[in-house]
């Protein structure tokens, strides 16, 4: 990450190992309920293009392209960015890939990294306030009639910064902080997820999957939070719905596929989640095991974004957060030419908006941060808010310096 240059740069690191990138070789946006299609022929079309010299070998080595899908079929548009240099790093090496050009100075001396000056919060497209009327009214629907067991509502908060904000700044924060999690940026849209919706290294495909959440609170020790985490009907009910969500759709592909029956419990900065670690083989039927992008096309959204059943959660999304999700939940990360590549999902993240900053007649930043609840019939509206703030809490905390 040091490495990297201002601008908007690229990235997907966790635990000090991963990629980053920058530049553009080539670009793709897409929309519609097509988009994962459309990205993933394209992808293709472009490594087959592709002459590769790759000495090393490595998932993540030759061509790479970042990607980000939006969440929702409309609106929001989706980007696939193939960096000209690529920074590597993965069992201990470490290598550099330049992309479409001899001509780059590869790893140069960074320019510095900018602090974003002070901060100041506003409302987004949709409040707090409205927020916990969204969460009262969906619990309202989900105890009549209808079936809708879970659905994930969300809302935005809009930061914004005296000083320009260099990307990096967040990435460098959240790194430190959350290590443990995938730091991602790709196109401004900025973060540090726990969750992986899909990783297929060769034949084998992984998942991590998150629902289920309480955060720190005083005069409770980690050990009670989490015992109290595992003992919540409420959390285990969010937790089982988004674990067979996933499970249930990326059974075709596999001719395995391993999924534990009790979750375990992640522990965070901010917040404890239950996770479930799911493992297949994929098989290869037809010749060909499926593509990251079409297994993703085909588990998104899984029930820790959406909900359950999916299509009429999606419906009361859209009903009821009365905002644009943009690509926050949507799938993020990176793909290579040999059909390896990491999806997470986009959450605990921002899109980064430079604009003027008000009152100061200079360029400041401007940020929107998303959070957001998996709310079942038993949700209490007040806690949901509250999760929502802990939630919100990595990209406060980065964007401020806190440490
Ligand atoms: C939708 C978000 O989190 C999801 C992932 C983990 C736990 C969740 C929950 O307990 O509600 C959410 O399903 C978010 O962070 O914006």
């Amino acid at each position: 990450m040091d490495v990297l240059p201002g601008g908007t740069p690229l990235s997907w690191v966790r635990d000090g190992a991963g990629l980053v990138g920058w530049g553009c070789a080539a670009r793709l946006e897409v929309s519609g309920p097509d988009r994962f299609e459309r990205a993933d022929h394209w992808w293709q079309q472009q490594c087959e293009r592709t002459e590769v010299v790759d000495p090393v070998g490595l998932p993540g080595c030759g061509p790479v392209a970042f990607a980000s899908l939006a969440f929702a079929d409309h609106p929001g548009h989706s980007v696939l960015v193939v960096p000209e240099v690529v920074v590597g790093e993965r069992d201990g090496v470490r290598w550099l890939t330049t992309i479409g050009t001899d001509s780059v100075e590869p790893v140069h001396e960074p320019d510095p990294v900018h602090p974003p000056g002070t901060v100041s919060y506003s409302d987004g497209q949709l409040s707090a306030t409205g927020y916990r009327e969204a969460v009262a009214e969906a619990v309202r629907r989900m105890r009549g009639p209808g079936g809708l067991r879970k659905v994930v509502l969300a809302h935005d908060l809009v930061a914004t910064t005296s000083e320009p904000l260099d990307t990096r700044f967040l990435l460098q924060n959240l790194a430190a902080r959350y290590p443990s999690c995938w730091t991602f940026a790709v196109d401004g849209l900025v973060g540090a997820t726990p969750e992986l919706l899909l990783e297929r290294t060769g034949y084998e495909v992984r998942s991590r999957v998150l629902a289920g959440t309480t955060w720190p609170r005083e005069g409770h020790s980690t050990e009670e939070l989490a015992a109290e985490l595992l003992a919540s009907e409420k959390n285990r009910e969010e937790h089982a719905c988004a674990a067979e969500s996933l499970a249930v759709r990326l059974r075709p592909f596999c001719s395995d596929l391993i999924t534990p029956d009790e979750p375990e419990v992640l522990q965070l900065r901010n917040v404890l989640h239950l996770a479930t670690h799911v493992e297949g083989k994929l098989s290869d039927a037809d010749g060909r095991a499926a593509t990251l992008l079409r297994m993703a096309a085909a588990v998104h959204p899984t029930a820790a974004v959406g909900g359950t059943p999916t299509p009429d959660a999606v419906q009361l999304i859209s009903e009821l957060e009365t905002m644009d999700r943009g690509r926050y939940a949507g799938p993020v990360g990176w793909l290579d030419g040999g059909g390896n590549g990491e999806l997470g999902l986009a959450l605990r993240c921002a899109q980064v908006e430079n604009t003027a900053a008000p009152g100061t007649g200079r360029s400041g930043g401007g940020v929107r941060l998303f959070a957001g609840c998996g709310i079942v019939p038993g949700s209490d509206p007040d806690l949901e808010v509250a999760e929502a703030e802990a939630k919100l809490l990595p990209i406060r905390e980065a964007l401020e310096g806190l440490h």
